[in-house]
């Protein structure tokens, strides 16, 4: 039975109440699997991963394959306090869908409940993916062999949610869409004391401070200010009370390039400030890198010249160019291993991505998955590769 737009919005608002984290997207897996399974199962081929047991790979068999599309979307959502005062605001006390991870999910279920129903020419992997804000699920699931065999994939598609535009807008460009990032933690050791014997102690907090004000310099001061650059401390923790001076503090941010090259100017910029601060406060700072999965989104000219040729030409598409972005995405990890393209669709929220008043513009779903479907069905059709 096709979902009607009302039924889709159902499901997102379903999703949007059992919001999970990073790798325990337990409840939102088994409510997929759920719908998928409803769905007419003449053509279908549902495949989950022991080793990402949150992660769900469906496969639509083409009725003369001469590749395999795929559709990635993302299922986490954050550990952020909802206030939209919602009947459907997230019932997982402190964490919420502020990044429409909930929507990606429903346009994909859109999507692949219409080509259930009509079966496509090329096969179609659809993967519903854990873990996009942090540990990011994709690279394990490429690394633990996911898209091979039958769920090979030769080309893929991704999707991402964009407060900035109308509702329904589908937004991309050639090259660069995201920023690759690293996050980077560091953790101050000090000395804790009384609050009043400061100089027999090592005020962490103190040389926080310092850490965070210089490192704002890297970025004003020490890059080219024609190119990009993003470091941004999300949490801190240092201390226990008032008066006993804290003996360490933990920071933990997020540095962004839309090149590999800026991401290690940064890196090791920040490196030089932390070895200064351990010689001008006599104190140790670790400094620990993690850049996973989250390479530069680098969009295959081939297809997404495709993709934006066919967006511009159907009537029923709004389509916009749009500008690189900081944001990051693992979706990068993937296009850098198989070639894809990734694009914005518009869902005019006034709350901005990662807030807890985000709100997107549910009529955005139903525009998403005729977009897709369009396109899809655009692609397997033409004769050349
Ligand atoms: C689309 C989006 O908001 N993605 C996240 C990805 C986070 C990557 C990594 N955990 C990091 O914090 O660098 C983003 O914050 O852009």
């Amino acid at each position: 039975m096709t979902l009607s737009s009302d039924e889709l919005i159902q499901i997102r608002r379903h999703l949007h109440s059992i919001a999970e984290l990073s790798m325990q997207e337990f409840k939102t897996q088994a409510y997929v699997k759920q719908i998928v399974e409803s769905f007419p199962q003449t053509n279908l081929e549902i495949k989950e991963l022991p080793d990402l047991p949150t992660a769900l790979l469906v496969l639509v068999k083409g009725s003369d394959p001469i590749r395999n599309i795929g559709y990635r979307c993302d299922m986490d959502a954050l550990p952020v306090t909802e206030k939209n005062g919602l009947e459907y605001s997230s019932k997982t006390p402190g964490v919420m869908h502020a990044c429409g991870h909930d929507l990606h999910v429903t346009v994909a279920l859109g999507i692949l409940n219409y080509f259930s129903e009509h079966q496509p020419k090329d096969n179609l992997v659809f993967f519903f993916q854990p873990a996009e804000e942090s540990q990011s699920g994709g690279k394990v699931a490429y690394d633990l062999g996911a898209f091979s065999g039958d769920f090979r994939v030769d080309e893929f598609y991704g999707l991402h949610d964009n407060p900035l535009l109308k509702t329904g807008v589908i937004g991309c460009r050639n090259g660069t869409l995201f920023a690759g990032t690293t996050e980077v933690n560091i953790i101050i050791h000090g000395k804790s004391g009384h609050a009043a014997y400061p100089h027999l102690a090592n005020d962490a907090i103190v040389i926080a401070a310092n850490f965070i004000n210089q490192v704002q310099t890297v970025i004003s001061r020490s890059i080219d200010p024609i190119k990009c650059g993003v470091i941004t401390f999300g949490k801190i923790d240092a201390g226990v009370i008032r008066n006993v001076i804290a003996g360490e503090a933990r920071i933990e941010g997020t540095i962004r390039g839309l090149t590999e090259d800026m991401i290690m100017f940064i890196r090791q910029r920040v490196l030089e400030i932390a070895e200064g601060l351990e010689k001008s406060f006599n104190c140790q700072i670790t400094v620990e890198y993690n850049q996973g999965g989250y390479y530069p989104v680098e969009n295959n000219p081939v297809l997404t010249k495709r993709f934006i040729n066919y967006m511009k030409k159907n009537d029923q598409v709004v389509f916009e160019e749009t500008e690189p972005k900081m944001t990051g995405e693992d979706f990068g990890y993937l296009i850098n291993k198989i070639p894809g393209t990734m694009f914005w669709l518009g869902v005019e929220s006034k709350g901005a991505l990662h807030s807890a008043d985000f709100l997107p513009n549910e009529n955005a779903i139903q525009k998403g998955v005729d977009a897709v479907v369009g396109f899809f069905n655009y692609r397997m059709n033409l004769e050349e590769d």
